[in-house]
Formats: structure tokens, sequence, C-alpha cells
């Protein structure tokens, strides 16, 4: 039977090093929605993206992804993930580059074009990659991830760097994505970057603080804005009980 939920995660306990970075995490992300991974820098959100996408060692707990176990070999062409470092060939061009990952992927040859202009690379397909700014690398690893059909994007921090119309270009594209019944787990540390999500996901130090709709977040913490929420569930988690 097909589960609702893209992702549902119970009991995630990690560690890298010597830390426990992720605490026993339970949450589940709906189909066919934008959910933001939202949180301070180190409090896990790469970790638990890691975990979705089946790269990350666990010590207990489950992840489902698309029904499979994370990373089963049945989950390969049905996600996409980008990461915050691409490992895309510096000495390819964007255009040689993507026709390398679709060939890999066997995803149809005119995807190439496709992908480039959703991400607003057009003007530098023959560009070496290694001559890219950075903004223009996370977009070249958009691509990527965007190749064939994906079912689930796992996204870590696509928008650093990009100027606020190319943010504002591909938070649309994201949300187009889901209302194609795309599942998006979108990371960001901005939070004005929140609204834009369906639902949210507020991690701090390895916890989730907050699992809910914008709306609804803003009506629980009576806060008019979503840092505003953070930082009240933040502060309510300090007050001693
Ligand atoms: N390879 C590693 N070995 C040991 N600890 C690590 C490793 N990578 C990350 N960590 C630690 O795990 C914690 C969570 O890191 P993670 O990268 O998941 O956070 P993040 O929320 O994605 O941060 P950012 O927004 O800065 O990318 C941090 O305390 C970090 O120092």
């Amino acid at each position: 039977m097909t589960n609702s939920s893209a992702v549902v995660v119970e009991n995630l306990r990690v560690r890298r090093g010597a830390r426990t970075v992720l605490h026993d995490l339970s949450f589940d992300v709906p189909r066919g929605s934008v959910t933001g991974l939202l949180g301070p820098s180190g409090c896990g959100k790469t970790t638990l993206m890691r975990s979705v996408v089946g790269v990350q060692t666990v010590e207990s707990g489950t992840v489902t992804v698309l029904d499979h176990p994370a990373g089963s070999p049945q989950l390969r062409d049905k996600i996409g993930y980008a990461t915050q470092s691409p490992s895309v060939y510096a000495d390819l061009t964007v255009n040689e580059a993507l026709r390398y990952f679709a060939s890999i992927l066997r995803a149809p040859a005119n995807d190439v074009a496709r992908v480039i202009d959703e991400v607003g690379l057009g003007t530098h397909a023959d560009d070496v990659v290694g001559q890219l700014s950075g903004g223009q690398l996370s977009r070249t690893s958009l691509a990527v991830a965007l190749l064939g059909k994906p079912e689930l994007l796992v996204l870590d921090e696509p928008t650093v760097g990009l100027d606020p119309v190319l943010r504002e270009d591909l938070w649309a594209l994201f949300n187009r994505l889901a209302d194609r019944g795309v599942t998006l787990l979108v990371s960001s540390h901005v939070m004005d970057e929140a609204a834009r999500c369906q639902r949210l996901l507020l991690m701090r130090e390895g916890r989730i603080l907050a699992d809910d709709t914008p709306a609804a977040l803003r009506t629980s913490t009576g806060a008019e804005d979503l840092e505003q929420a953070f930082l009240s569930l933040v502060r309510g988690q300090e007050t001693p009980a």
C-alpha cells in the first residue's frame, strides 16, 4: 500500500564523531508538498538529509522513503539530492556535465535543456563548471537533482548566495514541482524562506522544535513572523519547568 507520507522517520539517532547530532527524531514528510527544514548552522539539517537519502550511518531508528528503507537500490532514480558542496566535474561545461549525469540516470536527452532552463543557467550552459560562481555551481547541482523524474527532491540550502530574483524563481519552481506531485525537503537557515513552504520542521541542536504549517506556527506562538516564532519556541524550551 502506498503511504501518504513520502518520508517517515522514527526515533532517528545519529552520531558523528564523538557527538550525538540527531536525538531520536520522529516526523513525516507529506507527499506532493514543500517541507522546509529550518534551523541554525550546525543544528543537524545536512545530517538529517543525508539520513533520508541513505548515505548517513545511523545509530538507531528507521527512515522509510517512498515505502522503502532509506538507501534501498529501488530508490536510486526516484530521489534527487543536491548537496551544499556539489560534486560536478570541474573541467566539463554545464551542458556536458548534465549530459553525463543524464546518461547515468538514463534520463531522456532533452531533459538537459529542460533542467538548465528551470534553474536559469541558459546563458552559462557552455561555461566550464570550475569557473562558475558559488550560486551558479549550486544551481548546476540542483539541475542534476532535477534530471529524470524524481519523486523526492532533497535540497540542501539550494538558494544560498543567490540574488532575490533567482531565489524567487527557484521557490516558484519548487512549488510548481510540488503541484505536480513531487515531494521536496528543502533546508535553509534563512527564516524568510520558511513562509514559502507548506510545512516546516524547525530544528535546534539535533532536535525538532516544531513540525507544523507556517500559519499554525504563527498562531501557536502569537508571533508576527516566523523568525519571531522560532525565537519564541527557543525561549519556551529554555524556560525551566
Ligand atoms: N564529518 C563529520 N564528523 C563529525 N562531526 C560532524 C561531521 N559533519 C558534521 N558534523 C557535526 O554534526 C553537527 C551537525 O552538522 P550538520 O552539517 O548536519 O548541520 P547543519 O544544520 O546542516 O549546518 P549548516 O547549516 O552549517 O550546513 C555539527 O555539530 C557538526 O559539527
